[in-house]
């Protein structure tokens, strides 16, 4: 996996006290891909009401006496397999992300500090916003790192802010950007990455676009997220010029029994297989950066799925990770909440 984003000028180290802050948050991740760091990953995300949707006393049973038993260590294993020398990718396409944000905005003449945070493990919502407040932001922006918005990810940044200002005397002025599933600048970033991709190996007979699940319900309750995955496979799409029968939509990392959104990705994959698709492209345009969901998950085990049902040829296409272009759309985004805040 190539770490390094093409090169740009170095900005100027940031001079006092920043006028505003963007902290950057992603989901979390294991600090290590051990059973015993997983199992306390696993602990703290699936013990949040927002991810699972279910009493209390018939959960927590469950997670303490099955869950957390069995799939810390399969999990584990899974995460040993695309652990990168630097750590787990999440967490470090996060903080290359966060980094080449404060390059782009500080050269863009905004004098604004720009933390990463994780909504599970390290480094904490709670200690980033400290430490923004102690370098001096009264101003912040909390930038989620998932572009279409779901109860279940991005209710729960803004919980955890709200946990902060619970405990804090002198609260900041806090905006949240939490939705851009539709942002041209997003889009766009996508759609240069894929067509960078097909101008070296040329298109696929058919293109996957997998975003991550929720269970139904959740959308039944009014969860806008299908809606929002819907609307940003359809505007890339359109933007990459593919017709309706060339692309489809499906939905990966189902968890437990319940019906999730459907299509699911590996049925898909296998069922085009089986109409005789030799060539499938599969992106994961929900993710901004790679992670478990997108490297074991899609790059091994639907890979492998496709290939077993006489798929001749699978690519993955990466996340848009700290790709120039995304850096500069998730500037755009940053700056849309810092309009009005005297930043320059
Ligand atoms: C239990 C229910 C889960 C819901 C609901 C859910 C929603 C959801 N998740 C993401 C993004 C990511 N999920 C990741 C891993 C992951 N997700 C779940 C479960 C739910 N996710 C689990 C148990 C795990 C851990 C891995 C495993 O044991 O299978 C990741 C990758 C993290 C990493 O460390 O690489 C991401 C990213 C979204 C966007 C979403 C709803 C919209
Ligand atoms: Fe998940
Ligand atoms: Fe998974």
């Amino acid at each position: 996996m190539a770490l390094s984003p093409s090169f740009r000028p170095e900005p100027p180290p940031l001079e006092g006290r920043p006028a505003a802050g963007v902290l950057l948050c992603n989901l979390g991740t294991p600090d290590a891909p051990t059973r015993p760091a997983v199992r306390r990953y696993l602990k703290e995300f699936l013990s949040d009401p927002r991810v699972v949707e279910i009493p209390r006393a018939a959960w927590l049973p469950l997670l303490y006496g099955v869950i957390l038993p069995l799939r810390s260590g399969a999990s584990a294993a899974k995460y040993a397999g695309i652990w990168l020398p630097e750590g787990s990718p999440l967490a470090v396409w996060t903080a290359r992300q966060a980094a080449a944000l404060q390059a782009a905005l500080t050269m863009q003449g905004h004098r604004v500090l720009v933390r990463h945070a994780m909504r599970y493990g390290t480094p904490s919502i709670a200690a980033e916003l400290d430490a923004l407040k102690a370098a001096g932001c009264e101003r912040i922006v909390v930038l989620s790192a998932y572009p279409q918005y779901s109860g279940t990810t991005t209710a729960s940044l803004v919980d955890a802010a709200a946990a902060w200002t619970g405990r804090t005397r002198a609260v900041p002025e806090l905006r949240f950007a939490m939705r851009y599933h539709d942002d041209p600048g997003y889009i766009e970033s996508l759609a240069l990455g894929i067509e960078a991709q097909w101008r070296e190996h040329g298109r696929p007979e058919h293109f996957v676009m997998s975003f991550h699940g929720v269970p139904e319900r959740t959308v039944r309750l009014g969860d806008p997220y299908q809606s929002e995955c819907e609307t940003t496979g359809r505007l890339l799409a359109e933007r990459l010029g593919l017709a309706r029968g060339q692309w489809t939509l499906s939905f990966q990392s189902r968890f437990g029994r319940a019906k999730w959104l459907e299509p699911y990705t590996e049925p898909t994959v296998r069922e085009l297989a089986r109409r005789g698709v030799k060539r499938i492209d599969v992106a994961c345009p929900g993710f901004t950066s790679d992670c478990l969901e997108t490297l074991e998950e899609i790059a091994m085990e639907v890979r492998d799925a496709f290939l077993r049902e006489g798929g001749r040829e699978f690519r993955y296409l990466p996340c848009l990770n700290a790709d120039p272009d995304w850096i500069d759309a998730l500037a755009g985004i940053a700056q849309r909440q810092l309009a009005g805040w005297p930043t320059r």
